[in-house]
């Protein structure tokens, strides 16, 4: 494991490793990736929302998208994060859309400290790629649904107790941001 000598883990306080770390965000902002990087270097477990989701209910989220629409899919998707978040704490990526169910971000706001990833748009659809397999991206100009999703979550993402930009390659300059975010934090 690397470790960057400007930001050791160790000037992180204790208390921040005592609750659920919660990263929230835009697809293709990084939750996932950036999620399991960071768990890495705390020392702590990593959860993926979606990836948990999919395992409770045994099919993709396309097919539970296709199978039993988008609000079926909220409400496993509250159920699933509301268990991870009573257990051992851990760094949680979660999906795109959790933390705009107010009953999720209400849960996710009381029990854990959250960050939002934020990245522009250009970058979001360069990361999400032409071919998504998100099911809110498939059949549209990705590049238009993130733009229409940003206008009406980011006031809502702003929530969230940091606020991390996730645009700058490679994937260790957000770890580090939010390390240091971390060492400063006050919440
Ligand atoms: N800070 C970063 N620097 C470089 N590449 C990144 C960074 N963040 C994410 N990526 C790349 O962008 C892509 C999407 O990232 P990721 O799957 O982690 O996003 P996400 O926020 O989990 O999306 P979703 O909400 O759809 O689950 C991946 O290929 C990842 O490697
Ligand atoms: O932004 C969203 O609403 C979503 C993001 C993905 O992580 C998945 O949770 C799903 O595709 C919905
Ligand atoms: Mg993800």
């Amino acid at each position: 494991m690397t470790r960057n000598p400007k930001s050791p883990t160790s000037a992180i306080p204790p208390s921040i490793r005592q609750r659920p770390i919660v990263l929230v965000g835009l697809m293709g902002s990084g939750k996932s990736t950036i999620g399991r990087r960071l768990a890495a270097r705390l020392g702590m477990a990593f959860a993926d929302a979606d990836d948990e989701i999919e395992h409770a209910a045994g099919m993709t989220i396309t097919e539970m998208f296709a199978k039993f629409g988008e609000a079926h899919f909220r409400d496993g998707e509250r159920r699933v994060i509301a268990r991870i978040l009573e257990g051992k704490p851990l760094v949680l990526a979660t999906g795109g859309g959790a933390f705009i169910n107010a009953e999720t971000r209400a849960l996710i706001l009381k029990s854990s400290l959250c960050i939002w990833l934020d990245a522009d748009i250009p970058t979001l659809v360069e990361r999400v790629g032409r071919r998504s397999h998100r099911p809110l991206l498939k059949d549209r100009d990705p590049a238009e649904v993130l733009r229409e999703l940003a206008a009406v979550r980011n006031p809502i993402y702003a929530e969230a107790h940091l606020r991390v930009s996730s645009a700058s390659n490679p994937h260790e300059h957000t770890v580090q941001a939010i390390l240091e975010a971390l060492a400063t934090c006050k919440k």
